[in-house]
């Protein structure tokens, strides 16, 4: 058996990989592994309802989210190798440590709207070094490519921790003594796929584009695609990139004409980046319609953007679709 701290350490000696990276990272597992407890005891330990408190972005907060939030925080505080943290839950970056080298960004808790209904949630991370000088919002702005780890952890029938360092992707089980367990696989995301995600109910929202590529899967094999597509809709976007992960897919949160100040619901920082790096280390492909995920600069900590990610065909003809 090859638990995590094994792994890390031999993948830092194989890829020259900083001991801080690794730790950091081992940091994050070791959160997660807490937030992973309390999830699998849901009412016995308190964690599910609403917290009475609303987010930043307006969004009403979940008691989980803000506990999974302090979790990661009074964590990643201790790790002298963290300079400053970033959060969805979180108005403004937390400043740690002032030699730290690195910063994190998180979704603590992904997928807020199945926390009481019993349906996998995650925890998506992103991790970038941090520039020299005094620590300010405009060092957390840096493009997707930038990153130099990122993963996620689903708590779902089992906890697996998901993460790369830009070597390939690798997948660890939570066992029993509360330890993630190396699967020696390396996921590769089929490049051809018949499995969308999207959530229909935006439909009337849609740019042209989204309509038309939706209504030729729609069509089935009568239609332009000339086969049939089946949908999965699970409302955890961490889960669905998981799905995406093991046997392919496509998964759209395209831009929609609800709200003009949200161009897309998802977050760059801490949703699409790092399962853009996630799906592209598995050989899969993501972007915004018009440019790559990894490729934006980013104008801010809270920023949203449309994302369109998973199997290569797909991603790529969405992309030809939007010109
Ligand atoms: O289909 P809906 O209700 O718009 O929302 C689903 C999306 O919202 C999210 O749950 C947002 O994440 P949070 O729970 O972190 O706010 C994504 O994971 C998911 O893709
Ligand atoms: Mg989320
Ligand atoms: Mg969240």
């Amino acid at each position: 058996m090859t638990d995590l701290a094994a792994f890390l350490q031999q993948h830092r000696e194989q890829h020259t990989i900083a001991a801080a990276l690794t730790d950091t990272v081992a940091t994050i597992a070791a959160a997660c592994t807490d937030i992973s407890a309390k999830v699998r005891l849901g009412a016995l330990s308190g964690v599910l309802g609403a917290a009475g408190t609303g987010n930043i972005q307006g969004e009403e907060q979940k008691k989980l989210d803000v506990i999974a939030n302090n979790i990661l925080i009074d964590k990643l505080k201790l790790n002298s190798a963290v300079a400053g943290l970033a959060s969805e839950e979180e108005d403004g970056f937390v400043a740690c440590h002032e030699d730290g080298r690195y910063l994190v960004l998180f979704d603590p808790l992904d997928g807020s709207s199945n926390i009481d209904v019993n349906i996998s949630i995650g925890t998506i991370f992103s991790v970038l070094e941090k520039p020299s000088g005094r620590l300010q919002t405009e060092h957390f702005l840096q493009a997707g490519k930038q990153q130099v780890a990122a993963g996620y952890v689903l708590y779902g029938p089992q906890t697996l921790l998901v993460l790369t360092f830009k070597h390939g992707v690798h997948l660890f089980t939570l066992n029993a003594d509360n330890v993630f367990v190396y699967q020696n696989t390396s996921p590769q995301i089929l490049e051809h796929t018949a499995e969308f995600a999207i959530n229909m109910s935006n439909q009337r929202h849609w740019e042209a584009p989204v309509q038309q590529y939706i209504a030729e899967l729609l069509a089935g094999e009568t239609g332009v695609r000339g086969k049939n597509y089946n949908m999965r809709w699970v409302a955890s976007m961490v889960a669905e990139v998981h799905r995406i992960l093991m046997r392919g897919g496509v998964f759209l949160y395209p831009k929609d004409a609800r709200d003009p100040n949200k161009p897309g619901k998802l977050r760059l920082m801490y949703e699409a980046n790092p399962l853009a790096l996630v799906v592209e280390q598995a050989g899969g492909a993501a972007h915004n319609g018009h440019q790559n995920m990894l490729d934006i600069q980013p104008t801010g900590l809270h920023q949203r953007v449309a994302v369109m990610l998973g199997s290569r065909a797909e991603t790529e003809y969405l992309q030809k679709l939007h010109g």
